[in-house]
């Protein structure tokens, strides 16, 4: 998807805003599990995504994007929260140096060693991404928590080619990925809420939906995405791509609404 444009945007990400000025839905957030609100009416999530819809893989200097094709409605989202249809545009990642902390929402204070974000935008009533992602009815992104433990087969495939991306701005060829691999067997149970983009320009466009079940993936293969680097090759001095978290932020009188009881 066209989401180098909405980068471009960007400021240095870490002297970036902290707090968007005058946000009052922002993310990441703590999810306080007896807080939350269980919706009767919440429908199943249905992803539909088609692996020929993967393009590319870019270190865009924060995390490594994999990016789809969202020229049509092939890769997309409906139901859940959602009222409209949602097009998958990227996925990535943010982690920690270390695997007690790294993800960027909580539960109930519970941090997770990394977190999946799947990114959609809302092709009902928009034409591109850039659109959307300025609209509060914009945005769909999952998160879905990393745990260590048994290797994650399906992610393997993206971990080799990693090392093809260890430098801000490096983009490799990716196809034929299925993202639905990375998503746990149980996508019925999640909690939802309106929030942001967690980076610049942190816009308050975001239907979310956190994953209540982790995936599990590999200590190795976690190491390889701290292999990647922040810099890129020219500079002399390399920075591990480590912490690429933003700090939570207040609930400010939102609801969280959990689809199961
Ligand atoms: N973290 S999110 O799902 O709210 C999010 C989704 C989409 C965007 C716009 C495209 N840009 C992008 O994805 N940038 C990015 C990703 C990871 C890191 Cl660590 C830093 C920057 C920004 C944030
Ligand atoms: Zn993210």
């Amino acid at each position: 998807c066209s989401s180098k444009y909405v980068l471009s945007a960007l400021h240095p990400m870490w002297q970036g805003p902290l707090v968007a000025p005058g946000g009052n839905r922002q993310s990441p957030i703590d999810i306080r599990v007896r807080k939350s609100v269980f919706d009767p009416h919440l429908k199943p999530l249905t992803p539909d995504y088609d692996p020929r819809t993967c393009s590319q893989i870019w270190n865009n200097g924060y995390s490594f994007l994999v990016e789809y094709d969202d020229t049509t409605d092939k890769s997309t989202l409906k139901g859940g929260p959602l009222e409209d249809n949602f097009r998958l545009c990227q996925f990535h990642f943010h982690w920690g140096e270390s695997n007690a902390w790294g993800s960027e929402h909580t539960v109930d204070r519970r941090l997770f060693p990394a977190e999946l974000h799947m990114v959609h935008w809302n092709s009902d009533k928009y034409s591109r991404f850039e659109e959307a992602v300025m609209e509060e009815n914009g945005l769909a992104v999952i998160g879905v928590f990393l745990k260590i433990g048994k290797r994650h087969e399906g992610l393997q495939k993206l971990v080799d080619v990693l090392p093809a991306v260890r430098h801000k701005d490096s983009v490799v060829e990716f196809t034929r990925f299925d993202p639905a691999c990375l998503l746990p067997t149980n996508i019925d149970d999640y909690w939802t809420y309106a929030g942001s983009l967690t980076t610049p320009p942190l816009t308050e466009a975001v239907t979310w939906i956190i994953m209540k079940q982790h995936i599990e993936v590999s200590h190795d293969q976690l190491a390889v995405f701290r292999s990647l680097l922040f810099t890129s090759a020219e500079e002399e001095v390399q920075k591990s791509m480590v912490n690429n978290f933003r700090v939570q932020q207040s609930l400010q009188g939102r609801t969280v609404r959990s689809s199961f009881t």
